[in-house]
């Protein structure tokens, strides 16, 4: 069994398993849809004009770049994805073109593990770059590979390498770059984005949650280029910051992001989003950003959208968004602003790729060891408002109003009997994303506080100040029919308990384990820590983990084995 510590890099490794098949399927549809596109355009051409001689059609030059692409030759219109195709001679007919299968690099590998699972474990992945800086990482990644057999030997090559100049390097030329590093992505996200090929995926872990949620705000800054802010929503809006500095990076070399999944598992966020190129394309980056407003007294908050588009005549016009969307002071309960962003605060979700991605870890239910965790956050997502940035929580409302709080459903059959929608949120059991504006969410409080009356409070609270004002809305609490989730009127589970022990961030690498850790990683997995590491050397690890009766040649394990996969592919020597 694998222990309990490193179920979180399991959790992680599943989620993008199940995005990469997701992506593969995705990518031949694409490109079929690609082909025959272009038959219909060559078909046009050829009956309207003469053909020319062929070699006069396209030299070498015009048509390849590094990426084995003209710069954008697959643009079906200026904002359609590319196709991630390249050239090749070897088929036959008009459309000459092949699907290449899917070159992937692991920037940031350590042993290797990952690599390891998506060479073995997803059909359709041509070859596997694992990068690491530290050498005895690279070390053991290489002897993983070995270990691995023949499959493993043939996809995956591992490299000592520093991952930013590795990826400056070597410009668009993959399908799929993954970061996972200690702590934040941020210096690796420059060269990242240039390092995707068109219509390829970035997948970037932040696990710097401190930072990004608001206990240094500055911090934040310097490394994301936004202000986060304290609240219940802090992890989407951290989310939402990383989304952010990607697209900021990406806008740099005229490409632009397109968020496919954005989860927030356990005690770190993940996105994985696609990349494309397209000069007029990144003039709509502003139109997807906003500030936030988050009032210091009642926590009432609102967008503030950078750009705006105005069209005329069928033509776009981009312009500054209008502002300030808010007064000095909150006309809730009277108290100042904090501002923070820019978040993104387009969809952070496509909502098709999510509901395949569900449908594919369920269909494949035994190949995922996390499968429980996985198919709960997917499920959650599935159904979360995709055009609501943030969320309220009940429990907070209340806090302010010292009032009890109304059920959840209550609350949601309140808001959906005023005419809004409302939808929970995947980081938060209480978090409630609706388009009801702050005023109709206090109004339909005031309404409950009328029927569940509060003590007395200061006349200066925001809550006094709040419920001063009579409700303009006359909440209806009667249940609606919409008020339960589909995931919990058909009972299943969205929140999954943490396991009780073990739980938490590990020490990066190359520290230290000492008795000073105790407050942050608990005393269990201080013990747990030192006896597993104690007097190893790493390299050894491998081989003493790995039963050496396994087939170490097979290609195909089956479904037991894949199961278990986690267990003995390799040990994860240097990371959890
Ligand atoms: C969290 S671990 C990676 C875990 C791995 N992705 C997995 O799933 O098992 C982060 C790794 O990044 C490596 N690293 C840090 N900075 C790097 C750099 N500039 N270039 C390459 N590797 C780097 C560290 O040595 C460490 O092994
Ligand atoms: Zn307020």
């Amino acid at each position: 069994m694998w222990s309990i510590v490193d179920i979180h890099q399991v959790n992680n490794r599943d989620m993008s398993i199940a995005v990469l098949r997701t992506f593969i399927s995705r990518r031949k549809e694409e490109h079929a849809a690609f082909l025959s596109k272009k038959l219909m355009v060559e078909t046009k051409a050829s009956e309207e004009k003469p053909s020319k001689p062929e070699e006069e059609q396209t030299t070498p030059d015009e048509e390849e770049t590094s990426n084995g692409m003209k710069d954008m030759p697959m643009m079906l219109s200026s904002d359609e994805p590319v196709c991630l195709e390249k050239p090749s001679n070897d088929t036959a007919g008009g459309c000459s073109r092949e699907l290449k299968p899917l070159r992937v690099l692991e920037a940031l590998a350590a042993s290797g593990l990952r690599s390891l699972r998506y060479a073995r474990e997803i059909e359709g992945i041509g070859q596997v770059v694992a990068l690491d800086n530290d050498k005895v990482s690279v070390e053991a990644c290489k002897k993983n590979i070995q270990f691995n057999g023949s499959l493993a030997s043939s996809k995956v090559e591992a490299h000592l390498a520093d991952a930013r100049l590795y990826m400056l390097m070597h410009p668009k030329e993959y399908d799929v770059v993954d970061l996972d590093p200690y702590g934040s992505p941020s210096v690796f996200l420059d060269s990242a984005v240039q390092s995707v090929a068109d219509g390829g995926m970035l997948m970037c872990t932040a696990t710097d949650m401190a930072v990004l949620c608001g206990g240094n705000g500055e911090v934040c800054y310097a490394k994301y280029g936004s202000y986060p802010l304290k609240g219940k929503y802090c992890h989407e809006m951290a989310l939402r910051i990383l989304l952010t500095s990607i697209e900021s990076h990406a806008n740099r070399y005229k490409r632009y992001i397109v968020p496919i999944l954005s989860v927030q598992m356990d005690f770190y966020i993940r996105v994985f989003v696609r990349i494309y190129t397209s000069a007029s394309a990144i003039k709509n980056t502003p139109s997807k950003l906003s500030y936030v407003y988050q009032c210091i007294g009642c926590d009432s908050f609102h967008l503030q959208p950078l750009g705006r588009t105005v069209t005329k005549n069928n033509s776009v016009r981009y312009a500054p968004g209008f502002g300030p969307v808010v007064p000095q002071e909150c006309v809730d309960c009277g108290k100042k602003f904090n501002m923070g962003g820019p978040i993104w605060s387009a969809p952070i979700h496509d909502q098709e790729w999510v509901s395949s991605t569900l449908s594919g870890v369920k269909a494949m239910k035994e190949r995922y060891p996390a499968y429980d965790k996985i198919s709960s956050v997917l499920t959650t997502i599935s159904e979360e408002l995709p055009d609501v940035p943030l969320f309220v929580s009940l429990h907070n409302l209340c806090a302010t109003l010292k009032c009890t709080s109304p059920s959840a459903v209550m609350f949601r059959s309140a808001v959906i009997n005023a005419g809004y929608r409302i939808s929970g949120s995947h980081v938060n059991p209480l978090g409630l994303k609706s388009d009801a504006p702050m005023d109709v969410i206090w109004d339909i409080m005031r309404c409950w506080v009328k029927n569940h009356p509060v003590k007395a409070q200061p006349a200066d609270q925001s809550g006094s100040v709040i419920l001063s004002n009579e409700p303009k809305l006359q909440a209806n609490f009667a249940r609606a029919v919409a008020s339960l989730g589909k995931a919990q009127a058909k009972k299943v589970a969205r929140f999954l308990p943490n396991p009780e022990r073990h739980w938490g961030p590990k020490v990066r690498a190359g520290r230290q384990i000492t008795g000073k850790h105790a407050s942050l990683l608990g005393l269990e997995k201080i013990d747990g820590s030192i006896s597993q590491e104690d007097g190893r050397d790493p390299s050894q690890v491998v081989t003493q983990e790995l039963d050496p009766s396994s087939d170490q040649n097979a290609e195909e394990p089956d479904q037991k084995r894949q199961r278990i996969a986690e267990d003995t592919l390799a040990a994860p020597l240097r990371c959890g």
